[in-house]
Parts: C-alpha cells; structure tokens; sequence
C-alpha cells in the first residue's frame, strides 16, 4: 500500500517542478506578480511601495536598447552628440565630484511591453529671467518645438515661473489635466538673489515635507531643464548651478526625466549648445515609440550614495552653490544671536566666505539696479528708503498725505522705509512684481537694526538735500525735514519679516520717531511678538479666502489660516493702536462689503482705512519677445481697476451701514480725497461729539518713557475740521496751496469729484 503512494508523491513533485517552477532569475513583482524585469511599469500602487517604477534592467536587454548614461547628470555639463542617429548620447562629466548612482535614460525598443508619453500630452516651457536671456531662449525653444513636424500638433504653453501664482497647481499637487504633460525648464544661474529661489526652495520644501505625497510628480510624461550661466564669471560648483538643484529635485519627486539637463554658457558658446539640446531633446519627444524614464541601477552603492545625498540635504542648503552654503545649525544661530551680529556683518562683508548665506539685494545685481533706477536707496543687503512723493510735495507748501488729515503726521517730517524688501506676497497692485525678493521664511543674510536706521537715515536726507533746488520748496520746511519724526515702515515688502523689527522700532522710539508698521497679515508669529508701535495696521486685501489668494497671490499654502490668526491677534492687542487697511481694486476686491464687515467684528481694529489702488503703470508686465511665443503675463492693473473717489466713498458708506447691522460701534471719521481714501473709526475716539483720530506724539514717547501700561486712547489727539468727513476741504489742509496739474485736471476733476 505504501509504495504506490510514495510513487504517486514523487511523480506530483516531479509533474509539478517541471510545470509550474520558473527559475529564481525573474524578478517578481510582490503586489502585481507581473514581471518587471523587461521594464513594463508598474501601477502607481506599487511604485509607492517602491519608490522607483521599473526594476533592475537587465544586462542584455541593455544591448537592445540605446541607452543614454546619465552618471553624474545632475552634477555634469552635457555634450550632446552631434548626429541626429540613435546612437548613444554620451555624457562628459567636467568635475570631479563624487560618484552618483547611475540614473539610465531608456528608450524602449518597439517591440518591448511599453508606456509610450502620449503624444497628444501637451508641452509646458517654464523660464524664469532677470536680465532677459533665458526668456529669449525659452521663445527660441517654443519657436523651433512648434515648427517641428512631428510635434506641431501638440499644445505648447509658455511660462515665467515668477507670475505663476499657484506653482502649487503645476509642483505639488498637480491638476489632472497635468496628467502625462511634458515640462521643460530654461533657467539662468543668479549667485545673488533671484526670484528663481523661491521656486528651487519649493521644490525642494516639498520633497522634504512628510505631509506631502513624496513622489507628486511621478504622472508627468516627463521633464528637461536647460540652465544658462557664465563659465567664465562663477566658479564650476555655481556654474548653472540652479538648473542642477532643479533637474535633481525634479527627480526627486517622481517626474520622469526624459533629457539631461544641459547647461549653455553665455560667454562662450551657450547658442550652439541650446541648439544641439534642442534638437536631441525634440526627437525624443517626437519619438512615436514612446519616451524612456530614469531607471535606476540597482546595485547595491545606489542605496549608499542616495542616503549620503538625503544625509548632505539635512545638514545643508544644497540649493546654494557650495561657496555659499550655511549649515542649518549655523545659520539659526547666526540669525537669532543678537550678541553675534557684529561678527554676521563681518562675515556679510566677505562675499565668498564659505559661511555666509546669500545676501537678499546684493549690490550691482539687477535687483539692486532696478530698485535703485526705481528711486531706492538700499541700505545695506535687505532694506531699502525712498522719498515719497508726499514729502516733495509737503516741503514745498502743497498738501501732505491721508496720514496728515486722519493721524496730524506731516509728510516732510516722514520718513518712508523698510527692513524687509522682501516679501510672501506677489500682491497683483505690487508693481515691485517680477524683481522683488520673495520667500516664506527668512534666508538671506541678517544686517543688525543700527545700520538699518543709520543708512536709512543718510538716504533719506540725501534726497531731502537734493529738494533743495527745487522751485517751491519752503525754506523752513526744508530745515525741519533733516529731523525724521515719524517712520513709515510700509514702503515695499514686509517690515515684520526682519528678525530684529522689535529691536528696530525702539531705536526709533528712542529718536523720538514715531513708527506705523504695516503688515500683510502672513506671519501670526512675529505678529504676536511684536511689541508697542504707535500705529500698527494690517492690510486686508480681501474677504475671503479665494479673492485674497486671486489677489496677494500669497506664497504660503496655509495663508488663509494665517491670516484668519492674525485677525485674532490683532484683535487681542488691546493697548495697541490698530488699524486695517483695505486696498480697493476694482473688480478684485471691492465688491464683498459684508465681508469686510465680519472681518472687522473678528478683529476690531481701532480704525479702518479705504483707500482705492494706486496705478503704478505697466512696469510689472513680463515682455513679449517675439509674436510666436506667448509668454505668459502677470494680472498687470490697468486705469480700469482703479476705482473713482465716488465709487470708494460708496464703499465706504456700505461698509458703514453693515458695521452697524452687526451691532459694531464705528462710524466715518475722516477723508483725505486727494489720495481717494477715507477713514472709519471706532467711536470710542468720538468724543462729546468731536473726532480724536490725531495722535499726540510727544505724549505717546513720554508713556513709553514712563514705562507703564498704556492704550489707544491715552495719546490721542482732536482731528482738525478740515479732515472731517464731508467737509468742504475733504482732507485738505487749507493752510497748502492746492495746485493741479494741468494735464491730469480733467481725469482728476472727474475722479475726485470734490
Ligand atoms: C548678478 C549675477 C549673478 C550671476 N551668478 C551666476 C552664477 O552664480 N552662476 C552662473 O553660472 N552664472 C551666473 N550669472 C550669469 C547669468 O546666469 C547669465 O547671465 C544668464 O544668462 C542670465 O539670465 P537672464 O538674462 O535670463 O536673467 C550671474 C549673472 C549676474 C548678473
Ligand atoms: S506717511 Fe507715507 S505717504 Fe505720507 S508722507 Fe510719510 S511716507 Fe509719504
């Protein structure tokens, strides 16, 4: 009986081995079971668990496919071969840098299981510019994509990465009709500052936030990335080193590479090399076998050398070229120690010490050169003065600003400046747009407040000295003016931002210089630590949360809650004097009035300002190279947007009505109608009465002096009848000589209406 069943047993093995066994040479898929060694792509399920989408390519199949090595892509210059063949494409690594894992570009022979790119996805050109090259370059690209015969077909958009307003849409979670779409990147080299920072640091913030889906690029069909820089002028570590961190952060968050970066040298041959990737690159792209993607080799240093990377990543910014990277612990240090700041500035001075971090507008950089063209002076790396056109016009007898009639500030005693040029918004009403610093955080180099208001100071009196041939201007006023008794801290970019504002304001204080800060309501931390400044106001730009992200095109994702905790915060600084400042641009932001109204019962600011936009004209408007490329343009303002002085008034009166709906105790106060802006007040500053908007300045320095706790209403002052809303001067002081412009007398007579 036994031996049949042991028979039996030993011919099922034996039936079995033969039938179903496959040797162990075939790697296996553990979710799908498929075979991945011939490169079909695995699901997106399993690319997570993997982390890579295709397998280890196996030995032979690579001498049925061209392959293109990539070692050392990110860090390398690329030589492309000159003939248009399928033949490899060799790279040349210039440097001598550490050994990275081989990344493989493939591209699958007809015949394998293959995802080809669709060919109907569209192509996006992202550029980003200072000086204009790379935009020519990017119109250069558009024009020889859309002319190739095998790419006609597909849609081919245009971009200046600095007017994206949501690079969110396109880097982090991109939209579905993204799926599949192809992003191509010309992008220049800036050792200073550039706006092409913040979006290095986004991608960058993203691959290294945990909330994050780690791989949200991984459904492009594929990206390229052209850098153009001066081998001549930056040393081979800050060579196009931009386009580097870019082509690797890329990588990093799952986009499939489908070209190597290439890099184009504009003091030397940068027109021949964008030629040859061009022409390389439109082929793959036209390739109707389909489009390779980065393959991973998998031997066992890959592992090694990706967590020496991430470990690299930790410790440092790698998205600074070397000479300029800080460690991450040193740079906390650096920018919180008061104690060290003279040795900060000693080191700020060293452009090339290996400590130091970027300065935020260095000197003879386009950003410099375009603010200081603009009528800045730069004080030292990140804050600027101006004279303002209200202080001309108060030296020479003929009105101050709104701040005269509503707070008794004269406009030639002022002084307008920031700490901070930089900003987290790209306000639509910011002509500053396209050349202004901007970031989230603080990245820059730290000058320490006494240069701040020293240098600030210098400017401003250097220009009030140049009033001085100036027909008109009062020889007494012209006296007074070379003693600043109020700051402005509003001028561009945001005040708060600068990690010493506290320190700042109290040498103003200390100079008997009153201080009006304006914030943009985007850092609640510095909000709250904020101490006593003898007006403090918040801009709202906006009622709720779409229109203000339309609006300030705020670069922080949670801007919203940020600026919902503001609100509270303001509203909890009860012995600050507050105040918001609503913007109106038309058919942006004027129309929502309840709104506004449930904004002030959360904050319950002092007062509130109306104020119609200024037009700054087109300054801000990306140019057009030529008719073929489309770039696109920022929302630029136009005369249609600024509102009339009826149409604010009628805001305003609005607004009034449903202040009081909501059982809220603030009525008109105050207008100023040459600046088209009007003032609404708690009535606690109403008294027997009277309106006491004004500030008495010298009582507010002798309360801080006092050192006691003190509020809004212990330095008030009475508004004079002139200021008064409705009166027959509207704001203006009838001690100024009014004087209108002849050409503007016909728009102003209409806009003004007074
Ligand atoms: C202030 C300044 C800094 C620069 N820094 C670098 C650099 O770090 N690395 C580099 O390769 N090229 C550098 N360049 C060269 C520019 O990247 C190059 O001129 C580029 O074409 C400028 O592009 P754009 O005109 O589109 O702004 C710098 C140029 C300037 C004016
Ligand atoms: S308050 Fe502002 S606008 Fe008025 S004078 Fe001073 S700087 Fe100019």
């Amino acid at each position: 009986m036994r031996l049949p069943l042991v028979l039996g047993v030993t011919f099922a093995y034996v039936y079995w081995k033969f039938c179903f066994y496959q040797p162990r040479t075939t790697t296996t898929s553990r979710k799908s079971g498929k075979s991945r060694g011939l490169g079909r792509p695995v699901s997106d399920d399993e690319d997570e668990d993997d982390n890579h989408s295709f397998d280890v390519a196996q030995k032979q199949s690579d001498e049925e496919e061209d392959v293109v090595d990539l070692t050392n892509a990110v860090h390398t210059s690329t030589t492309l071969s000159s003939d248009n063949s399928s033949a490899p494409i060799v790279t040349t690594a210039t440097t001598a840098r550490k050994v990275r894992p081989t990344k493989v570009f493939r591209r699958r022979s007809k015949d394998a299981n293959t995802q080809p790119l669709p060919t109907m996805s569209d192509i996006y050109i992202f550029y980003s510019t200072l000086t204009g090259t790379s935009e020519k370059y990017a119109s250069h690209l558009h024009a020889a994509l859309s002319g190739h015969s095998e790419l006609s077909a597909r849609r081919i958009h245009a971009q200046n990465l600095d007017y994206i307003d949501d690079l969110d849409t396109y880097f982090v979670t991109p939209a579905r009709f993204l799926e599949n779409a192809v992003y191509l990147f010309v992008l220049p080299s800036y050792a200073s500052e550039s706006p092409l920072d913040f979006f290095v640091e986004t991608l960058k913030d993203t691959y290294n936030d945990f909330r994050i889906d780690s791989r949200p690029l991984r459904k492009l069909g594929g990206y390229a990335v052209f850098g153009l820089g001066d081998r001549e002028g930056w040393d081979e570590d800050m060579y196009c080193y931009q386009a580097m961190a870019v082509d690797k952060y890329l990588g990093k968050l799952g986009a499939p590479r489908v070209f190597p970066v290439g890099t184009g040298n504009v003091s030397g041959r940068a027109n021949d090399e964008f030629e040859e990737w061009i022409k390389h690159l439109s082929d793959v792209l036209a390739d109707p076998t389909g489009v390779g993607e980065i393959i991973d080799v998998a031997d066992s240093d890959d592992e090694g050398v990706d967590a020496e990377d991430d470990a690299e990543d930790e410790a440092f910014d790698d998205t600074q070229p070397k000479s300029l990277r800080l460690s991450k612990t040193a740079s906390a240090k650096d920018v919180i120690d008061v104690e060290d700041m003279g040795a900060v500035i000693e080191r700020s001075r060293k452009s090339n010490d290996s400590t130091t971090k970027k300065e935020m507008v260095g000197k003879d950089t386009p950003t410099y050169n375009a603010l200081t063209k603009q009528g800045y002076t730069i004080v030292g790396s990140h804050s600027g003065v101006k004279i303002c056109r209200w202080t001309k016009s108060a030296l020479r007898g003929r009105g101050s600003c709104y701040k005269f009639a509503f707070y008794g500030i004269k406009s030639h005693l002022c002084m307008e400046t920031t700490p901070s040029l930089s900003c987290s918004n790209k306000c639509v009403f910011c002509w500053r747009h396209g050349t202004n610093p901007v970031g989230t955080t603080w990245r820059w180099q730290v000058d320490p407040p006494e240069l701040i208001l020293k240098g600030a100071l210098e400017g401003h009196y250097r220009k009030i000295k140049q009033m001085r041939g100036v027909p008109g201007v009062q020889a007494a006023r012209f006296a007074e003016a070379f003693t600043v008794r109020h700051c402005a801290l509003s001028l561009v970019g945001e005040p708060i931002f600068y990690p010493h504002i506290n320190e700042f304001v109290r040498m103003l204080h200390e100079r008997s210089i009153s201080s009006f800060l304006v914030c943009n309501a985007q850092h609640p931390d510095q909000l709250k630590a904020l101490d006593q400044v003898t007006q403090l106001y918040v801009s709202i730009d906006a009622s709720d949360k779409e229109s203000l992200r339309r609006i300030d095109r705020p670069l922080h994702r949670d801007f919203w809650e940020r600026f919902n905790q503001c609100l509270d915060i303001l509203r909890s600084k009860t012995r600050q004097r507050t105040v918001f400042r609503l913007t109106l641009v038309k058919g942006f932001n004027a129309s929502d009035v309840l709104g506004y109204a449930k904004l002030v019962a959360q904050a319950l600011p002092c007062f509130i300002e109306i104020k119609g936009v200024t037009y700054c004209g087109t300054a801000s408007t990306a140019s057009e190279p030529n008719g073929a490329f489309k770039g696109v343009k920022k929302d630029s303002l136009t005369m249609a947007n600024v509102p009339f002085y009826d149409e604010v008034r009628g805001f305003v009166l609005q607004l009034d009505a449903s202040l009081k709906d909501l059982g809220l105790n603030y009525e008109v106060a105050a207008e100023h109608a040459h600046s088209c802006c009007i003032l609404i007040a708690q009535t606690r500053f109403k008294i027997d009465g009277e309106w006491y908007t004004h500030i008495d300045y010298d009582r507010f320095f002798e309360l801080l002096r006092e050192g006691r706790e003190f509020g809004p209403m212990d330095y008030i002052a009475k508004t004079p009848p002139w200021a008064i809303f409705g009166s027959d001067q509207a704001g203006f002081n009838p001690e100024d000589e009014r004087v209108v412009n002849k050409k503007s007398k016909a728009y102003k007579s209409e806009q003004l209406a007074i």
